[in-house]
């Protein structure tokens, strides 16, 4: 059983990570949403259609973890139901940080497989477990739809087969990345963002 986190201390992180999001280049338009674990069966999540660089706390709102708000008018983001699937599957996630970065929209759709490989960078020690460039890792790559339900249960399938690390690629669409909390899931995200610029760089220079 987890100790429920304050609501405001987790909303502060998640404007923070925004800010920082935006100042990437990570997040542009309304795109991107984020949430964080308040407990067992809770999360917070960005409303729907905001810009997530300048987030308040009125653009935050609780949801159970099939996706439903509590107590709250504000419509959840059109991806909350990835959020909670998350959250669902793994008790150890305690954010989800989703972004539209132009390296991730770009790489998912060059990468054909599944799973996108990397190996040989440095930066794989970013990702949480990993002690060498010399590892092979694998982040799914789920094709891109307008049908959350459908993602969702197609996440839960591919975690059936082995539960997932760090992150997954929607093609044409973007990162999800998560972390145990706020500040592990924007390691994730910043290492992964780096990974596929340089991965995207190889493919240019070494088709
Ligand atoms: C700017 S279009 C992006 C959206 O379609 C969606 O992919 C997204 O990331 C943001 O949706 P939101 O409902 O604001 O959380
Ligand atoms: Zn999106």
């Amino acid at each position: 059983m987890r100790t429920a986190i304050p609501s405001a201390i987790v909303s502060s992180a998640l404007i923070e990570a925004g800010r920082w999001i935006d100042a990437q280049g990570w997040c542009p338009a309304t795109g991107g949403n984020f949430s964080a674990r308040l407990s067992d069966d809770q999360a917070l999540v960005t409303a729907s259609g905001r810009h997530k660089g300048r987030l308040t706390d009125e653009d935050l709102l609780t949801v159970d973890l099939d996706g439903q708000p509590l107590e709250s008018k504000l419509k959840p983001s059109a991806e909350t139901l990835l959020h909670t699937r998350l959250y669902q599957l793994n008790s150890a996630i305690g954010a989800v940080l989703h972004t539209h970065s132009v390296a991730s929209t770009v790489l998912s759709r060059l990468e054909r497989d599944d799973w996108l490989t990397l190996c040989g960078y440095e930066m794989q020690k970013s990702l949480s477990g990993n002690q060498s460039h010399e590892a092979t890792i694998q982040l799914a790559v789920f094709d891109n739809t307008q049908d959350m339900q459908a993602l969702a249960e197609q996440l839960a399938l591919r975690w059936q087969q082995a539960p997932l690390n760090w992150g997954f690629l929607v093609r044409g669409h973007g990162l999800y990345a998560w972390g145990h909390d706020v500040n592990e899931a924007r390691r994730h995200l910043e290492g992964l963002e780096f990974l596929f610029a340089c991965e995207l760089e190889m493919r240019r220079l070494r088709p």
